[in-house]
């Protein structure tokens, strides 16, 4: 098999985060964004494993149109089992930056594929991530530049945030918010790539 990108379908990516709008175009892949609003505060009861799936799932199943390719994620930041989302402030950022200092959390991401014909497929991809011992004057710098902002956990391992982060286990992708390569292994599986069960002809 030969892959010509041009006679893939377009992807429907339901999602706002210009993060994954870039994955999917350093990929190659041909996209449309069409971001979902879903209330996400709504689903807070889950565990943070399940709450990424099922958001995942949720904003797929919000924008999916019958004969469409629909990729969704969400990524969730949890220490120690508590769910830090995306912080209000700079002063909320702050205090997930000094929780997370000096220790270890967990970033899980979903996500979610809906098939042409409607079939859904879902999973999480999880990493651990270890902070550096941060100094208050890193905290005061990262905080009040704003990036954490619009970020679960309050921080971006792909931009000012690569120096707070010790180390990472598991994938640098599904901490920036998209698990490119079990995307690209789901398309592939699905016969996105093939032609086959409702993909390129
Ligand atoms: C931990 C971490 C999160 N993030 C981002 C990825 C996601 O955009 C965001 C988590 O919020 P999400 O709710 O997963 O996504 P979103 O609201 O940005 O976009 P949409 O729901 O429309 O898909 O945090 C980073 O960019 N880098 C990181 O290191």
């Amino acid at each position: 098999m030969v892959l010509d990108p041009a006679r893939l379908p377009t992807l429907i990516l339901a999602s706002q985060s210009p993060r994954r709008a870039q994955l999917l175009e350093r990929l190659g892949l041909p996209f449309q964004t069409r971001p979902a609003h879903l209330d996400e505060e709504a689903s807070n009861y889950l565990a943070p494993e399940a709450l990424a799936h099922a958001l995942a799932l949720h904003k797929a199943q919000a924008v999916w149109r019958s004969g469409e390719w629909v990729v969704a994620a969400d990524t969730v930041v949890a220490l120690n089992g508590v769910l830090l989302g995306k912080p209000v402030s700079v002063a909320e950022n702050r205090v997930f930056l000094k929780r997370l200092s000096g220790q270890t959390h967990t970033v899980f991401t979903g996500l979610a594929l809906i098939l042409p014909e409607g079939r859904a497929v879902a999973l999480v991809d999880a990493a651990q991530v270890r902070f550096r011992r941060l100094e208050d004057w890193e905290i005061e710098w990262y905080a009040s530049s704003g990036e954490g902002l619009d970020k679960a956990g309050g921080y971006g391992v792909q931009e000012r945030g690569m120096v707070l982060v010790d180390r990472i286990e598991g994938d640098f992708y599904t901490v920036m918010g998209l698990p490119v390569r079990r995307l690209w292994q789901l398309l592939a599986e699905e016969g996105y790539f093939s032609g086959g069960k409702g993909g390129a002809a």
